[in-house]
């Protein structure tokens, strides 16, 4: 069975972050360890990020790669500048597929980004990454481009392309239901029916961390994307909710329903 790594927040909503992370990982059968950056806390009308320090993530860093091989790892909310730095530096020494999903914006309220933040993310982790999959807020930020069209996205991603990652997922699944991939000069339109729901929280996490596990079982980039995209449809169906208008995708879907994965 396969080591994957999550390097992310806690959600202690689990909708999102590293809960939703490991909860994904447990439904591909692959064994997933965490290191923790930060711990969001989520409330109807606020959204409050506490970060570790540098040294409490290097710590957690050590403690997995000094003694577990890891076949594939993602990253989500990093927090600080110098954590963004310090996961770029371990990531560097390992020769494994790495999933970076931005998290610049969330869905429960904005985080509020220091343009450092956004640099740092665009110039030291996206090089290193396999495969980057910003929504469409984020891949304005990491583009400079303003997205309203499919044409407004394909140029957004050669423009992320161009930071130094292959591989590129805009997920517009919110508005269209599409997402759209450019893997090095490929692009495919990856679609799904758009679910009317408010159980979408954790979303974006589960899609990276399906995409990661996959990865780790050598699918391909655009094998992974399609099967990652089927699991979060399921569990954006199955959701729970928290209040009537918000609530969590719900990991256990595709196999209450089922559905091969
Ligand atoms: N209402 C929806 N109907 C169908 N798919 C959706 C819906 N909302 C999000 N998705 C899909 O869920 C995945 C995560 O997208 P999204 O929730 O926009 O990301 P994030 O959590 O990063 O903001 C994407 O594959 C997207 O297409
Ligand atoms: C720690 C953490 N990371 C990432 C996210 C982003 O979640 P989503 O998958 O909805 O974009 C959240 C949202 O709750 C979070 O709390």
């Amino acid at each position: 069975m396969e080591n994957v790594l999550t390097i992310a927040g806690s959600d202690s909503l689990a909708g999102g972050g590293l809960q939703a992370d490991l909860k994904t990982f447990e439904e591909f059968n692959v064994f997933g360890l965490s290191v923790i950056t930060s711990v969001a806390n989520i409330f109807p009308d606020d959204l409050k990020i506490n970060v570790l320090s540098p040294k409490l993530l290097h710590e957690q860093l050590d403690s997995v790669t000094s003694q577990v091989k890891i076949a594939a790892c993602k990253t989500g909310l990093l927090g600080s500048v110098e954590n963004i730095q310090l996961v770029a530096e371990i990531i560097n020494e390992c020769q494994i597929p790495v999933v970076v999903d931005p998290v610049l914006a969330f869905k429960e309220g904005t985080s509020d980004n220091d343009p450092d933040y956004l640099e740092a993310m665009k110039n030291d982790l996206l090089p290193l990454a396999t495969i980057t999959t910003p929504n469409i807020s984020e891949a304005e930020q990491l583009s400079g481009i303003s997205i309203s069209s499919k044409e407004d996205i394909q140029l957004a991603a050669t423009k992320i392309q161009q930071l130094g990652v292959l591989n590129v997922l805009i997920k517009d699944g919110r508005e269209t239901g599409d997402d759209y991939l450019l893997t090095g000069i490929e692009q495919h339109w990856i679609s799904s029916e758009k679910l009317i729901s408010n159980t979408t929280n954790g979303a974006g996490c589960t899609l990276s961390a399906a995409i990661t596990a996959l990865l780790s079982q050598n699918k391909t980039i655009l094998e992974s994307v399609t099967i990652a995209k089927k699991f979060v449809h399921d569990a954006i169906e199955l959701g729970v909710l928290i209040d009537t208008n918000s609530g969590s995708v719900w990991q256990g879907a595709t196999r209450k329903k089922g559905n091969q994965i």
